[in-house]
Protein backbone atom coordinates (compact mmCIF):
# COMPACT_ATOMS: atom_id res chain seq x y z
CA UNK A 1 0.00 0.00 0.00
CA UNK A 2 1.58 3.34 -1.14
CA UNK A 3 1.18 6.31 1.53
CA UNK A 4 0.26 8.81 -0.07
CA UNK A 5 0.12 13.16 0.45
CA UNK A 6 -2.51 16.12 -0.99
CA UNK A 7 -1.02 19.58 -1.29
CA UNK A 8 -3.78 21.49 -2.42
CA UNK A 9 -6.21 18.79 -1.40
CA UNK A 10 -9.19 20.73 -1.72
CA UNK A 11 -8.95 22.28 -5.05
CA UNK A 12 -10.07 21.10 -8.34
CA UNK A 13 -7.13 18.77 -9.12
CA UNK A 14 -6.67 17.59 -5.01
CA UNK A 15 -10.11 16.73 -4.84
CA UNK A 16 -10.33 14.81 -7.83
CA UNK A 17 -7.38 13.09 -6.63
CA UNK A 18 -9.02 12.33 -3.38
CA UNK A 19 -12.00 11.26 -5.62
CA UNK A 20 -10.04 8.35 -7.52
CA UNK A 21 -7.98 7.71 -4.41
CA UNK A 22 -11.43 6.50 -2.30
CA UNK A 23 -11.74 4.17 -5.55
CA UNK A 24 -9.05 2.20 -4.51
CA UNK A 25 -8.85 1.82 -0.83
CA UNK A 26 -6.72 -1.32 -0.62
CA UNK A 27 -4.11 0.34 -2.90
CA UNK A 28 -3.79 3.83 -0.88
CA UNK A 29 -3.59 4.94 2.19
CA UNK A 30 -3.45 9.30 2.82
CA UNK A 31 -1.29 10.21 5.66
CA UNK A 32 -1.13 14.14 4.68
CA UNK A 33 -3.83 16.56 3.79
CA UNK A 34 -2.83 20.21 3.21
CA UNK A 35 -4.66 23.20 2.08
CA UNK A 36 -5.27 26.93 2.27
CA UNK A 37 -8.32 28.82 3.40
CA UNK A 38 -11.18 25.97 2.24
CA UNK A 39 -11.58 24.45 5.91
CA UNK A 40 -14.46 22.98 6.01
CA UNK A 41 -13.60 20.84 3.05
CA UNK A 42 -10.43 19.96 4.55
CA UNK A 43 -12.40 18.59 7.77
CA UNK A 44 -14.46 16.92 5.24
CA UNK A 45 -11.63 15.13 3.91
CA UNK A 46 -10.14 14.34 7.36
CA UNK A 47 -13.02 12.64 8.87
CA UNK A 48 -13.11 10.73 5.53
CA UNK A 49 -9.50 10.07 5.13
CA UNK A 50 -8.22 10.11 8.61
CA UNK A 51 -4.58 11.52 7.79
CA UNK A 52 -2.02 11.82 10.82
CA UNK A 53 -0.80 14.94 8.92
CA UNK A 54 -2.85 17.81 7.96
CA UNK A 55 -1.92 21.86 7.18
CA UNK A 56 -4.50 24.85 7.03
CA UNK A 57 -3.48 27.94 5.24
CA UNK A 58 -3.03 29.78 8.88
CA UNK A 59 -2.84 29.39 12.32
CA UNK A 60 -6.56 30.61 13.28
CA UNK A 61 -7.71 27.46 10.42
CA UNK A 62 -5.66 25.22 12.10
CA UNK A 63 -7.05 25.88 15.28
CA UNK A 64 -10.80 25.02 14.22
CA UNK A 65 -9.33 21.73 12.57
CA UNK A 66 -7.86 20.83 16.06
CA UNK A 67 -10.35 21.49 17.97
CA UNK A 68 -12.26 18.90 15.81
CA UNK A 69 -9.84 15.70 15.28
CA UNK A 70 -8.43 13.44 17.69
CA UNK A 71 -4.96 14.31 19.74
CA UNK A 72 -2.72 12.15 17.57
CA UNK A 73 -3.30 14.03 14.31
CA UNK A 74 -0.43 16.83 13.75
CA UNK A 75 -1.94 19.56 12.70
CA UNK A 76 0.23 22.35 11.15
CA UNK A 77 -0.33 25.76 8.97
CA UNK A 78 1.00 28.15 6.74
CA UNK A 79 4.21 27.26 3.99
CA UNK A 80 6.20 25.40 6.71
CA UNK A 81 2.96 23.42 7.10
CA UNK A 82 2.94 22.66 3.43
CA UNK A 83 7.17 21.67 3.67
CA UNK A 84 6.48 19.99 6.63
CA UNK A 85 4.03 17.43 5.27
CA UNK A 86 5.51 17.31 2.12
CA UNK A 87 8.81 15.39 3.56
CA UNK A 88 7.71 14.38 7.43
CA UNK A 89 4.36 12.86 7.00
CA UNK A 90 5.98 9.68 5.77
CA UNK A 91 4.54 9.73 2.39
CA UNK A 92 5.91 7.84 -0.09
CA UNK A 93 4.02 9.60 -3.14
CA UNK A 94 3.17 13.26 -3.15
CA UNK A 95 0.67 14.62 -5.20
CA UNK A 96 1.32 18.65 -5.78
CA UNK A 97 -1.90 20.14 -6.69
CA UNK A 98 -1.08 23.46 -5.42
CA UNK A 99 -1.66 26.65 -7.56
CA UNK A 100 1.80 28.52 -8.06
CA UNK A 101 5.10 29.35 -7.37
CA UNK A 102 4.11 28.40 -3.99
CA UNK A 103 3.93 24.60 -4.83
CA UNK A 104 7.90 24.87 -5.18
CA UNK A 105 9.32 24.89 -1.91
CA UNK A 106 7.35 21.84 -1.21
CA UNK A 107 7.90 20.27 -3.93
CA UNK A 108 11.60 20.29 -3.41
CA UNK A 109 10.67 19.17 -0.07
CA UNK A 110 8.96 15.84 -1.20
CA UNK A 111 11.75 15.05 -3.73
CA UNK A 112 14.54 15.73 -1.15
CA UNK A 113 12.76 13.43 1.30
CA UNK A 114 12.45 11.10 -1.29
CA UNK A 115 8.80 10.44 -2.48
CA UNK A 116 7.80 9.87 -5.60
CA UNK A 117 5.69 13.37 -7.01
CA UNK A 118 2.12 13.27 -9.10
CA UNK A 119 2.95 16.80 -10.50
CA UNK A 120 -0.04 19.03 -11.67
CA UNK A 121 1.44 22.28 -10.10
CA UNK A 122 3.29 23.04 -13.76
CA UNK A 123 4.51 26.52 -11.80
CA UNK A 124 6.99 24.84 -9.90
CA UNK A 125 8.86 23.70 -13.23
CA UNK A 126 8.60 26.43 -15.08
CA UNK A 127 9.92 28.67 -11.90
CA UNK A 128 12.47 26.36 -11.46
CA UNK A 129 12.71 23.56 -13.86
CA UNK A 130 16.54 23.00 -13.29
CA UNK A 131 16.44 22.22 -9.52
CA UNK A 132 13.12 20.40 -9.47
CA UNK A 133 14.62 18.08 -12.21
CA UNK A 134 18.26 17.55 -11.10
CA UNK A 135 17.11 16.94 -7.52
CA UNK A 136 14.46 14.40 -8.65
CA UNK A 137 17.59 12.82 -10.45
CA UNK A 138 19.55 12.91 -7.85
CA UNK A 139 17.29 11.40 -5.24
CA UNK A 140 16.31 8.56 -7.64
CA UNK A 141 12.33 9.71 -7.65
CA UNK A 142 9.86 9.88 -10.63
CA UNK A 143 7.98 13.26 -11.37
CA UNK A 144 4.62 11.74 -12.85
CA UNK A 145 3.00 14.09 -14.71
CA UNK A 146 -0.45 15.05 -14.03
CA UNK A 147 -1.42 17.87 -16.36
CA UNK A 148 -3.43 16.44 -19.57
CA UNK A 149 -1.06 17.08 -22.17
CA UNK A 150 1.81 15.97 -20.59
CA UNK A 151 0.29 12.67 -19.42
CA UNK A 152 -0.44 12.59 -22.81
CA UNK A 153 2.69 13.16 -24.11
CA UNK A 154 4.32 10.61 -21.66
CA UNK A 155 1.63 7.71 -22.49
CA UNK A 156 2.82 8.03 -25.88
CA UNK A 157 6.58 7.90 -25.12
CA UNK A 158 5.82 4.85 -23.47
CA UNK A 159 9.85 4.74 -22.23
CA UNK A 160 11.02 5.71 -26.01
CA UNK A 161 14.24 7.70 -26.14
CA UNK A 162 14.16 11.55 -26.68
CA UNK A 163 16.35 10.42 -30.11
CA UNK A 164 13.66 9.02 -31.19
CA UNK A 165 11.19 11.62 -31.28
CA UNK A 166 11.02 14.54 -34.15
CA UNK A 167 8.76 16.81 -32.11
CA UNK A 168 6.17 17.06 -29.57
CA UNK A 169 2.84 18.62 -30.40
CA UNK A 170 0.98 20.12 -27.52
CA UNK A 171 -2.82 20.70 -27.75
CA UNK A 172 -4.55 23.75 -26.96
CA UNK A 173 -8.32 23.97 -26.61
CA UNK A 174 -7.86 28.38 -27.58
CA UNK A 175 -9.91 28.55 -23.89
CA UNK A 176 -12.96 31.03 -23.30
CA UNK A 177 -12.51 33.94 -25.31
CA UNK A 178 -11.32 31.64 -28.87
CA UNK A 179 -14.35 33.02 -30.49
CA UNK A 180 -13.59 36.98 -30.20
CA UNK A 181 -10.75 38.46 -31.87
CA UNK A 182 -8.13 40.44 -30.14
CA UNK A 183 -9.88 44.18 -30.84
CA UNK A 184 -13.07 42.47 -28.66
CA UNK A 185 -10.66 41.07 -25.56
CA UNK A 186 -10.56 44.72 -24.49
CA UNK A 187 -14.14 44.68 -22.80
CA UNK A 188 -14.20 40.88 -21.59
CA UNK A 189 -15.18 39.85 -17.85
CA UNK A 190 -13.99 37.74 -15.52
CA UNK A 191 -16.85 35.63 -15.10
CA UNK A 192 -17.13 35.26 -18.80
CA UNK A 193 -13.00 34.89 -18.60
CA UNK A 194 -13.82 31.85 -15.59
CA UNK A 195 -16.44 29.81 -18.75
CA UNK A 196 -13.61 27.29 -19.80
CA UNK A 197 -15.43 25.33 -23.13
CA UNK A 198 -14.46 21.78 -22.20
CA UNK A 199 -12.71 21.82 -18.71
CA UNK A 200 -14.05 22.44 -15.16
CA UNK A 201 -10.30 24.07 -13.36
CA UNK A 202 -9.52 26.22 -10.83
CA UNK A 203 -9.59 30.01 -11.25
CA UNK A 204 -5.99 30.82 -12.30
CA UNK A 205 -5.36 28.24 -14.86
CA UNK A 206 -8.78 28.71 -16.39
CA UNK A 207 -7.61 32.47 -16.78
CA UNK A 208 -4.03 31.13 -18.38
CA UNK A 209 -6.18 29.13 -20.66
CA UNK A 210 -8.26 32.00 -21.60
CA UNK A 211 -4.71 34.30 -22.26
CA UNK A 212 -2.99 31.15 -23.89
CA UNK A 213 -0.52 31.13 -20.91
CA UNK A 214 -1.41 28.02 -20.16
CA UNK A 215 -0.23 26.50 -23.11
CA UNK A 216 2.98 29.08 -22.41
CA UNK A 217 3.70 27.06 -18.95
CA UNK A 218 2.84 23.84 -20.68
CA UNK A 219 5.28 24.40 -23.31
CA UNK A 220 8.16 25.34 -20.69
CA UNK A 221 6.60 22.37 -18.40
CA UNK A 222 7.23 19.99 -21.14
CA UNK A 223 10.82 21.40 -21.87
CA UNK A 224 11.68 20.00 -18.36
CA UNK A 225 9.70 17.04 -18.13
CA UNK A 226 10.95 15.36 -21.35
CA UNK A 227 14.35 17.07 -21.79
CA UNK A 228 13.65 18.51 -25.57
CA UNK A 229 14.67 21.61 -26.68
CA UNK A 230 11.80 24.48 -27.55
CA UNK A 231 12.15 24.23 -31.48
CA UNK A 232 10.81 20.68 -31.29
CA UNK A 233 7.49 21.22 -29.11
CA UNK A 234 5.33 22.68 -30.84
CA UNK A 235 1.42 23.80 -29.88
CA UNK A 236 -1.34 23.38 -31.92
CA UNK A 237 -5.36 24.05 -31.78
CA UNK A 238 -7.83 22.16 -31.13
CA UNK A 239 -10.97 23.01 -29.80
CA UNK A 240 -12.59 19.61 -28.65
CA UNK A 241 -9.80 18.74 -25.90
CA UNK A 242 -10.28 15.14 -26.81
CA UNK A 243 -6.47 14.82 -28.19
CA UNK A 244 -5.00 15.46 -25.27
CA UNK A 245 -1.48 15.94 -27.39
CA UNK A 246 1.09 13.89 -29.99
CA UNK A 247 4.58 12.80 -29.81
CA UNK A 248 6.00 12.48 -33.41
CA UNK A 249 8.73 10.04 -34.28
CA UNK A 250 11.45 10.22 -36.39
CA UNK A 251 10.24 7.78 -38.56
CA UNK A 252 7.30 9.69 -38.98
CA UNK A 253 4.88 7.85 -36.66
CA UNK A 254 2.97 10.18 -35.00
CA UNK A 255 1.14 9.12 -31.70
CA UNK A 256 -2.01 10.22 -29.81
CA UNK A 257 -3.48 10.53 -26.77
CA UNK A 258 -7.55 10.44 -26.59
CA UNK A 259 -10.10 10.46 -24.30
CA UNK A 260 -12.89 12.78 -23.04
CA UNK A 261 -11.96 15.95 -21.01
CA UNK A 262 -12.05 14.45 -17.57
CA UNK A 263 -8.79 15.07 -15.17
CA UNK A 264 -9.19 11.89 -13.33
CA UNK A 265 -7.78 9.94 -15.94
CA UNK A 266 -4.43 11.39 -16.12
CA UNK A 267 -4.64 11.85 -12.14
CA UNK A 268 -5.33 7.72 -12.03
CA UNK A 269 -2.57 7.31 -14.10
CA UNK A 270 -0.04 9.39 -12.46
CA UNK A 271 -0.93 7.44 -9.34
CA UNK A 272 -1.13 3.71 -11.15
CA UNK A 273 1.85 3.87 -13.19
CA UNK A 274 2.54 1.75 -14.39
CA UNK A 275 -0.34 -0.11 -14.08
CA UNK A 276 -3.86 0.62 -15.43
CA UNK A 277 -7.29 0.29 -13.40
CA UNK A 278 -10.73 1.11 -13.87
CA UNK A 279 -11.87 4.76 -14.37
CA UNK A 280 -15.12 6.22 -13.71
CA UNK A 281 -14.60 8.61 -16.34
CA UNK A 282 -17.17 8.48 -19.38
CA UNK A 283 -15.35 6.27 -22.35
CA UNK A 284 -14.86 8.47 -25.82
CA UNK A 285 -17.20 7.17 -28.33
CA UNK A 286 -15.49 8.53 -31.94
CA UNK A 287 -18.66 8.19 -33.33
CA UNK A 288 -21.00 10.21 -31.34
CA UNK A 289 -17.73 12.98 -31.44
CA UNK A 290 -17.67 12.77 -35.35
CA UNK A 291 -15.39 15.17 -36.19
CA UNK A 292 -12.13 16.29 -34.22
CA UNK A 293 -10.78 19.54 -35.86
CA UNK A 294 -7.28 21.46 -35.65
CA UNK A 295 -5.97 24.61 -36.18
CA UNK A 296 -2.27 26.03 -36.74
CA UNK A 297 -1.34 28.20 -33.07
CA UNK A 298 -1.96 32.22 -34.33
CA UNK A 299 0.80 33.83 -32.41
CA UNK A 300 -0.40 37.35 -33.00
CA UNK A 301 -3.72 36.32 -31.56
CA UNK A 302 -2.26 34.72 -28.39
CA UNK A 303 0.65 36.75 -27.57
CA UNK A 304 1.25 35.45 -24.09
CA UNK A 305 2.72 32.00 -25.97
CA UNK A 306 5.60 33.80 -28.10
CA UNK A 307 6.75 35.23 -24.52
CA UNK A 308 6.75 32.16 -23.20
CA UNK A 309 8.86 30.67 -26.32
CA UNK A 310 10.89 33.64 -25.86
CA UNK A 311 11.36 33.38 -21.81
CA UNK A 312 11.95 29.82 -22.27
CA UNK A 313 14.84 30.13 -24.96
CA UNK A 314 16.46 32.93 -22.79
CA UNK A 315 16.30 30.56 -20.00
CA UNK A 316 17.96 31.17 -16.41
CA UNK A 317 15.33 33.37 -14.64
CA UNK A 318 12.98 34.52 -17.78
CA UNK A 319 10.49 31.92 -16.94
CA UNK A 320 10.26 32.29 -13.23
CA UNK A 321 9.52 36.16 -14.19
CA UNK A 322 7.13 35.23 -16.91
CA UNK A 323 5.54 33.24 -14.46
CA UNK A 324 5.35 35.55 -11.14
CA UNK A 325 4.43 38.32 -13.32
CA UNK A 326 1.37 36.36 -14.93
CA UNK A 327 0.78 35.51 -11.54
CA UNK A 328 -0.04 38.59 -10.29
CA UNK A 329 -1.29 39.91 -13.03
CA UNK A 330 -4.36 37.34 -13.14
CA UNK A 331 -4.90 38.16 -9.05
CA UNK A 332 -5.39 41.44 -10.18
CA UNK A 333 -8.20 41.10 -13.04
CA UNK A 334 -9.95 38.20 -10.94
CA UNK A 335 -9.89 41.54 -8.29
CA UNK A 336 -11.48 43.40 -10.96
CA UNK A 337 -8.48 46.05 -10.57
CA UNK A 338 -6.91 45.12 -14.62
CA UNK A 339 -8.61 44.47 -17.73
CA UNK A 340 -8.36 41.05 -19.51
CA UNK A 341 -5.80 43.03 -21.97
CA UNK A 342 -3.59 44.10 -18.89
CA UNK A 343 -2.41 40.46 -17.80
CA UNK A 344 -0.01 40.48 -21.32
CA UNK A 345 0.78 43.64 -21.12
CA UNK A 346 2.07 43.00 -17.80
CA UNK A 347 4.00 39.97 -18.48
CA UNK A 348 5.66 41.45 -21.23
CA UNK A 349 6.65 45.08 -19.29
CA UNK A 350 8.12 43.09 -16.26
CA UNK A 351 10.25 40.73 -18.87
CA UNK A 352 11.81 43.62 -20.26
CA UNK A 353 12.66 45.05 -17.10
CA UNK A 354 14.78 41.84 -16.28
CA UNK A 355 18.70 41.02 -16.97
CA UNK A 356 17.94 37.55 -16.52
CA UNK A 357 20.43 34.93 -14.39
CA UNK A 358 21.65 31.99 -16.08
CA UNK A 359 21.75 28.85 -13.79
CA UNK A 360 20.08 30.52 -10.65
CA UNK A 361 20.10 28.53 -7.67
CA UNK A 362 16.60 28.45 -5.49
CA UNK A 363 17.78 31.77 -3.24
CA UNK A 364 18.03 33.22 -6.53
CA UNK A 365 14.59 31.96 -7.86
CA UNK A 366 12.84 33.36 -4.84
CA UNK A 367 14.55 36.63 -5.27
CA UNK A 368 13.27 37.13 -9.04
CA UNK A 369 9.86 35.71 -8.02
CA UNK A 370 9.41 38.06 -5.17
CA UNK A 371 11.04 41.41 -7.61
CA UNK A 372 8.81 39.85 -10.66
CA UNK A 373 5.81 40.29 -8.35
CA UNK A 374 6.26 43.68 -6.64
CA UNK A 375 6.86 45.28 -10.58
CA UNK A 376 3.48 43.00 -11.46
CA UNK A 377 1.55 44.49 -8.65
CA UNK A 378 2.99 47.98 -9.39
CA UNK A 379 2.51 47.79 -12.97
CA UNK A 380 0.53 50.82 -14.52
CA UNK A 381 -2.22 50.02 -16.92
N1 LIG B 1 -7.71 22.03 -12.48
C1 LIG B 1 -7.26 21.32 -13.51
O1 LIG B 1 -8.02 20.62 -14.19
C2 LIG B 1 -5.80 21.35 -13.84
C3 LIG B 1 -4.88 22.01 -13.02
N2 LIG B 1 -3.56 21.95 -13.30
C4 LIG B 1 -2.61 22.62 -12.42
O2 LIG B 1 -2.79 22.10 -11.11
C5 LIG B 1 -2.53 23.10 -10.13
C6 LIG B 1 -3.76 23.24 -9.25
O3 LIG B 1 -4.81 23.75 -10.04
P1 LIG B 1 -6.32 23.73 -9.54
O4 LIG B 1 -6.58 22.48 -8.78
O5 LIG B 1 -7.14 24.07 -10.71
O6 LIG B 1 -6.32 24.98 -8.53
P2 LIG B 1 -7.39 25.34 -7.42
O7 LIG B 1 -7.37 26.81 -7.29
O8 LIG B 1 -8.67 24.67 -7.68
O9 LIG B 1 -6.77 24.68 -6.10
C7 LIG B 1 -5.60 25.18 -5.52
C8 LIG B 1 -5.31 24.46 -4.21
O10 LIG B 1 -4.18 25.10 -3.61
C9 LIG B 1 -4.54 25.49 -2.28
N3 LIG B 1 -3.84 26.72 -1.91
C10 LIG B 1 -3.87 27.91 -2.56
N4 LIG B 1 -3.13 28.82 -1.88
C11 LIG B 1 -2.64 28.18 -0.79
C12 LIG B 1 -1.81 28.56 0.28
N5 LIG B 1 -1.31 29.80 0.39
N6 LIG B 1 -1.48 27.62 1.21
C13 LIG B 1 -1.96 26.37 1.12
N7 LIG B 1 -2.75 25.94 0.12
C14 LIG B 1 -3.08 26.84 -0.82
C15 LIG B 1 -6.04 25.72 -2.32
O11 LIG B 1 -6.55 25.67 -1.01
P3 LIG B 1 -7.94 26.39 -0.58
O12 LIG B 1 -8.88 26.22 -1.72
O13 LIG B 1 -8.32 25.61 0.63
O14 LIG B 1 -7.63 27.82 -0.28
C16 LIG B 1 -6.44 24.54 -3.20
O15 LIG B 1 -6.46 23.36 -2.43
C17 LIG B 1 -2.17 24.37 -10.91
O16 LIG B 1 -0.79 24.46 -11.04
C18 LIG B 1 -2.81 24.12 -12.27
O17 LIG B 1 -2.16 24.83 -13.31
C19 LIG B 1 -3.08 21.26 -14.38
C20 LIG B 1 -3.94 20.62 -15.22
C21 LIG B 1 -5.36 20.64 -15.04
C1 LIG C 1 -6.95 19.91 -18.15
C2 LIG C 1 -5.66 20.53 -18.43
O1 LIG C 1 -4.64 19.89 -18.50
C3 LIG C 1 -5.63 21.99 -18.65
O2 LIG C 1 -4.30 22.47 -18.66
C4 LIG C 1 -6.30 22.19 -19.96
O3 LIG C 1 -5.49 21.61 -20.92
C5 LIG C 1 -6.56 23.61 -20.26
O4 LIG C 1 -6.91 23.68 -21.57
P1 LIG C 1 -6.33 24.72 -22.62
O5 LIG C 1 -5.21 25.48 -21.98
O6 LIG C 1 -5.92 23.90 -23.78
O7 LIG C 1 -7.52 25.58 -22.85
MN1 LIG D 1 -3.04 21.08 -19.28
Amino acid sequence: MRKIAVLGSTGSIGTQTLDVVSRMPDEFEVVGLAAGNNVDLLLEQVRAFKPKWVSAGNETLADRIRAEVPSGVRVLSGESGLTEIASRSGADYVVCSLVGSLGLKSTLAAIEAGADIGLANKESLVTAGHLVMDKAKSKGVSVLPIDSEHSAIFQCLNGEDVSAIRRLIVTASGGSFRHLGREALAGVTVEDALKHPNWSMGAKITIDSATMVNKGLEVIEAHWLFGLPYDRIDVMLHPESIVHSMVEFVDTSVMAQLGNPDMRVPIQYALTYPQRAVSPASPLDLLKQGTLNFKPMDFDRYPCLRLAYEAGRSGGTATTVYSAANEVAVARFLRKEIPFLAIESIIENVLSKHAGIPAPDLETILETDAWARSEASASEV
